[in-house]
């Protein structure tokens, strides 16, 4: 490790994030019933601009009529780029209750794109005597993003997570696809005859990772839109954990469960790793630092990566 200690991320389980539009208030009961960790009112991109101010409205009532149990209460306000963000953010600190935990930033594209949002947040709060600091999530939706993307995980102390949003990801990089997220027809190796399919979001999600894990903030991989394919969702969502995300958006209710599947450590999974614990105990016994387990090397460096997966179900289990 660098002198630099590398920060924990946030402690609580952000295995789904549930989105639903702020202009279809009939589903926000649904949502809060539902088994998402997350839920994400959304103010921007499901809203029409025709319904932009009654859609804040709703949500501002929902944060305090519904009773969203312990879920993490997350707003997602419109981008810098456009008239609404500024009204989102005056009116959610000034009339929202308390029960908000968090405003989800979208299309951030570098670390002052937050920094306008954390002043004008901070004197809201301030104005209106608000004890409970607002926490916030940021989506890389863009070349911009991806390419500022640690400055923006740097950007503020109310940084939570930050999400990979392929759709518009892909439209800003000009990606030849109308698909949001997982596989792409045209992206592929040739082979001896056989197609043998890469994954196009893999570099903007290691990148994300990276950063976040370098300034203590969660990694979550964004939608996948086709809610009628479950195996394609599974193996995006398996590739995001392997590569340390810590959780998935779901954009239908039918999604909740395969995240939840996903990014909760199997027991197999957190047995292994409670093996691989107790070899690496038995070897630190012994004066050694590398031992073998069920025939591989395990060393210094597995007790971190077994821990990863017993303080992630151990924080999921409560
Ligand atoms: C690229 C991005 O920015 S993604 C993030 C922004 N996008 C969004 O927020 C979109 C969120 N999702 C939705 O709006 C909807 O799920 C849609 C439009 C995709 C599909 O909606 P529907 O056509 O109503 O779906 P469907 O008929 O399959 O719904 C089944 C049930 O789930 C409910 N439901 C639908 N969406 C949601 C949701 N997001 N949360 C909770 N419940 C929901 C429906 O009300 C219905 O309930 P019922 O069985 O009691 O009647
Ligand atoms: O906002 C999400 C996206 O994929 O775009
Ligand atoms: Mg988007």
């Amino acid at each position: 490790m660098s002198f630099r200690i590398q920060p924990t991320a946030p402690a609580r389980p952000n295995r789904c994030q549930l989105f639903g539009p702020g202009s279809r208030p009939a589903i926000f009961e649904k949502m809060a019933a539902s088994d998402a960790d997350v839920i994400n009112l959304d103010l921007e991109d499901s809203v029409a601009p025709s319904d932009k101010d009654s859609a804040r409205a709703n949500v501002i009532a929902a944060i305090s009529d519904i009773d969203w149990g312990t879920k993490t209460l997350s707003v997602r306000i419109n981008s810098l780029d456009t008239p609404y963000w500024y009204r989102d953010v005056i009116d959610l600190l000034e009339q929202a209750g308390d029960r908000l935990d968090q405003i989800m930033i979208p299309k951030v594209g570098c670390a002052a794109d937050v920094y306008a949002v954390d002043a004008l947040a901070t004197a809201v709060e301030t104005a209106k005597g608000r004890t409970k600091k607002i926490n916030f999530e940021v989506i890389i939706e863009s070349a911009a993003g991806i390419a500022h993307v640690e400055e923006i995980a740097a950007s503020s102390p109310r940084l939570q997570a930050m999400s990979l949003g392929a759709a518009d990801f892909a439209a800003s990089m000009g990606m030849q696809t109308t698909g949001i997220g997982g596989t792409q027809d045209n992206y592929y190796m040739h082979h001896d005859g056989q197609r043998h399919y890469s994954d196009p979001w893999h570099w903007a999600q290691a990148a994300i990772v990276a950063a976040c894990r370098t300034h203590g903030v969660l990694p979550v991989d964004g939608p996948f839109g086709d809610f009628s394919d479950d195996e394609g969702f599974r193996a995006q969502a398996r590739r995001s954990a392997t590569l340390g995300m810590v959780g998935k958006w779901a954009i239908h209710p039918k999604q909740v469960a395969l995240s939840n599947e996903v990014f909760t450590p199997s027991d197999e999974a957190v047995a292994e790793a409670r093996a691989i614990l107790e070899a690496m105990e038995k070897a630190t016994a012994k004066g050694e630092g590398a031992a073998v387990y069920k025939g591989r090397l395990v060393d210094i460096a597995s007790i971190k990566q077994a821990e990863v997966i017993v303080r992630q179900s151990e924080m999921i289990k409560g």
